[in-house]
Parts: structure tokens; C-alpha cells; sequence
């Protein structure tokens, strides 16, 4: 996340490490080409990585084995990414293997994308028809570039915070150290490091990106190719509000799962623009938004915003930042 003194330009990977600019070095592009799945391989980078880039690889290497591209593309990768950042990716793939290797997910069915369980059927509906018509008569637009409409099913928000519970429980009795969910949200967890990478990367695929194509086309949204996903907790013994900010994603979603709260409200102050990150906000940007569990606010990530303090119970919150590696993001 940069915060909105625009001191922070680069591409960080939630943890404020930067990412190398790999939409520099690669120029192929293929938007047609179907990505195989790189899941089942030991890779030093993630395998939805892989899927992402391939769509830049040569034509002529598209029908080559997994295994060649995974050099070809491992090779540029390494060349291009600076020590400090191989060092980390390869510590973050131990700490993953650490989790993976021991955490038994309380919840099996929220790991694995099952559209009828987790949304509600007007959502469903809108993005089977998938034209802006459908997707407009789901949602409320209350100020330009910010969409709220309702997602998820209670029993999914319930079972998602129950999942998120049993982590902590986990971190908690073996006194693990987890990485928290970005620079600036020290409560909640990094759910892609828990093992719902992939079921994310399909929401993000199959559900956001739908909706990022008709509204965001501009900032990324017809390319988003890889996500940063985490719950945020607001409350007792949690963090209380989170400062005005904009994200280190070209568009995220942000859906409310629950508990029973007062406060917590998500405030706007405009789009940060190319060339002043400090900006007054005009007095037609600033729009206040009561978080409704189960309801979703899609955003551009560089939309300003911050949450005002959660006054009395628990808020949870999950929150996917979707990138487009294609976007310049200086
Ligand atoms: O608490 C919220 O709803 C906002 C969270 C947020 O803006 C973020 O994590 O980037
Ligand atoms: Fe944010």
C-alpha cells in the first residue's frame, strides 16, 4: 500500500518489497491464449505467475512443454529481479510451504471456487449475462468510480470468518510469526499464504474481472493478472481505523463478511492523479460509505480512501488487490 504522500512509487508485493517492472522486458502479447496450470510444479515463483506471463511468451513457444516455458520464462524472471527480491520470493515460498504443510483447513469447501455456495444469485445472474446492462441493474454507483453491490452469501461471510478464526487459532498456538496483511492493516491474515491462491485467482478471473473490463478499462482492468488477497479486522484488540491511502492494486474489491459493528465507515476523497498525489479532494469527491456485510465496493486502487474507526464490535473485511502487469505503474 503507498500511502498518499506519494513518497512510495513502485510496485510492492504487499509486504513493501517492490516487484520487478516485467511489463518492460516482455513483448510478446497474446490476449487469446488459454494459460495452462503451473499448480502442481516446484517453482521458485508462484505458479499463477507463470500462468500470468504466458500470454507474453513467443507464439512459436506457446505449444512447447510446461517445462520449457517454465525456463524460459524462470530465466528472465531471475535475470531481471534483483538479488533482495529472489532472496525474499524464496523465502516467502518456505513460509508458505510451512503453513501448507501443517495448517488443516477447518472449511474445505471455501477452498475450492463454488459459485452456487458463495454468491448470491443476482450476482451470479449479472455476470452470466455479463453486459454492463446487467452488472448496472445489480449495482449502485453513489459516487463516479465507486460500485457497490451484494455478493456473497451469510453462510459463505460466516464461513469465511470461521476459516480465518481457525489461522489465527493455529498462528496463535504455535506462536508463529505471520507476515501481516499489507504495510499499514496489522490485524487479519494473508489469505493466498493460507492456500485460497487459487480459489482468489478464480474470483478475481472469473467475477472481478468481468466488471473491472466495463469500468475500469483504463487503469488495468481489461488485463488484471495476479491479485494480493487478505481479511482486514477491525475492533476490540484489533486495529481500530485505517488512515487515507490508495492501494497497491489497479482495482479492489472490498466485501464486508461481517460481524455485528458500529462504525467502521470507508471514506473517499478522489482519484489520485498522475501528476499531484497530494491534492485538496473537491467537495463533490468526498462520499462516506457504511460497510453492509455480504455487499461488495469495487474501486479503483487509486481512488483515495481510508476506514473511519470501528466504535464498538468487530469488523471483517476481505479485500483483493488486482493488478495488471501490462499497466505502467510509475
Ligand atoms: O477497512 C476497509 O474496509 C478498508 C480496507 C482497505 O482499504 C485496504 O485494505 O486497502
Ligand atoms: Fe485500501
Amino acid at each position: 500500500m503507498s500511502t498518499n504522500d506519494g513518497t512510495q512509487k513502485v510496485r510492492e508485493n504487499g509486504n513493501g518489497v517492490e516487484l520487478p517492472p516485467m511489463q518492460r522486458l516482455i513483448p510478446f502479447e497474446n490476449k487469446e491464449h488459454n494459460p495452462e496450470s503451473y499448480e502442481d510444479m516446484q517453482l521458485d515463483y508462484s505458479p499463477l505467475l507463470f500462468s500470468s506471463l504466458e500470454r507474453y511468451l513467443p507464439p512459436n513457444m506457446l505449444s512447447l512443454p510446461r517445462d520449457r516455458k517454465v525456463h524460459f520464462l524462470s530465466d528472465i524472471l531471475t535475470r531481471y529481479s534483483p538479488q533482495g527480491e529472489r532472496t525474499r520470493v524464496q523465502k516467502h515460498r518456505k513460509y508458505r510451504q510451512q503453513i501448507l504443510s501443517s495448517y488443516e483447513p477447518r472449511h474445505k469447501e471455501v477452498y475450492t471456487m463454488n459459485a452456487a455456495n458463495f454468491f448470491v444469485p443476482s450476482f451470479l445472474k449479472a455476470i452470466s449475462e455479463n453486459t454492463e446492462e446487467s452488472f448496472r441493474s445489480i449495482l449502485v454507483e453513489p459516487t463516479p468510480g465507486v460500485y457497490t453491490f451484494e455478493v456473497f452469501q451469510p453462510k459463505f461471510c460466516e464461513m469465511l470468518i470461521d476459516e480465518v478464526e481457525s489461522m489465527e487459532r493455529w498462528v496463535h498456538d504455535r506462536r508463529f510469526h505471520i507476515i501481516c496483511p499489507n504495510t499499514m492493516n496489522k490485524y487479519g491474515v494473508v489469505l493466498d499464504d493460507f492456500g485460497l491462491e487459487t480459489m482468489l485467482h478464480k474470483l478475481m478471473n472469473d467475477y472481478i474481472c468481468p466488471m473491472s473490463r466495463v469500468f475500469f478499462p483504463e487503469v488495468g482492468g481489461l488485463t488484471l493478472d495476479s491479485h494480493h488477497g487478505f481479511v482486514v479486522e477491525y475492533g476490540v484488540n484489533r486495529d481500530t481505523e485505517l488512515g487515507f491511502h490508495v492501494d497497491d492494486s489497479e482495482v479492489t474489491l472490498n466485501v464486508c463478511l461481517g460481524e455485528k459493528f458500529y462504525g467502521g465507515d470507508l471514506f473517499f476523497r478522489g482519484v489520485r492523479c498522475d501528476k499531484h498525489v497530494n491534492t485538496e479532494s473537491q467537495s463533490e469527491e468526498v462520499f462516506d460509505y457504511a460497510h453492509v456485510p455480504g455487499r461488495a465496493v469495487l474501486h479503483r486502487g487509486r481512488h483515495r480512501h481510508g476506514a473511519r474507526a470501528t466504535i464498538s464490535g468487530n469488523r471483517v473485511n476481505l479485500v483483493i488487490w488486482c493488478r495488471s502487469y501490462c499497466i505502467d505503474q510509475d
